[in-house]
């Protein structure tokens, strides 16, 4: 499946830590990020990562136009609840694209572990039938 990692600035050493936790499932997904998150969590796991741009620079909208043509099946990102930043209105359309195709998202790590030990129990199994080609 099609993984996407997104974390805001005070939250990306936990996304670190969660990468390193589940590395082992994470493996065996294919995965993308934003910039800065992907290349901590890259050099944290030695996981393989496709890297878009900086989230300032528009890598969240990299990543929402994947999610509008449904090739994501898992989003995580976890974010600041007291963060506010000038791309907000573009990660809000993040999560306005996943409620279109019903992709599975996590806003914090409480729910990231249960979607990935969702994940490798099979529970998201049915995005292989959306998504067959990955
Ligand atoms: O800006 C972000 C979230 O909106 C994330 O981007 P980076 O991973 O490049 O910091």
């Amino acid at each position: 499946m099609n993984i996407a990692l997104i974390a805001h600035d005070s939250k990306k050493e936990l996304m670190v830590q969660f990468c390193i936790a589940y590395c082992g499932i994470l493996s065996r997904h294919s995965l993308c990020a934003t910039g800065t998150t992907g290349k901590m969590v890259a050099e944290a796991t030695g996981l393989n990562i496709q890297r878009f741009l900086s989230g300032s620079q528009g890598g969240d909208q990299q990543i929402a136009a994947r999610i509008a043509c449904n090739e994501i099946d898992l989003l995580l990102f976890f974010r600041d609840p007291l963060n506010t930043n000038p791309h907000e209105p573009n990660e809000m359309n993040l999560f306005r694209l996943c409620d279109m195709h019903n992709i599975p998202v996590a806003t914090n790590i409480a729910t990231g572990e249960g979607l990935i030990h969702g994940l490798e129990r099979g529970d998201l199994d049915w995005r292989n039938i959306v998504n067959p080609k990955f």
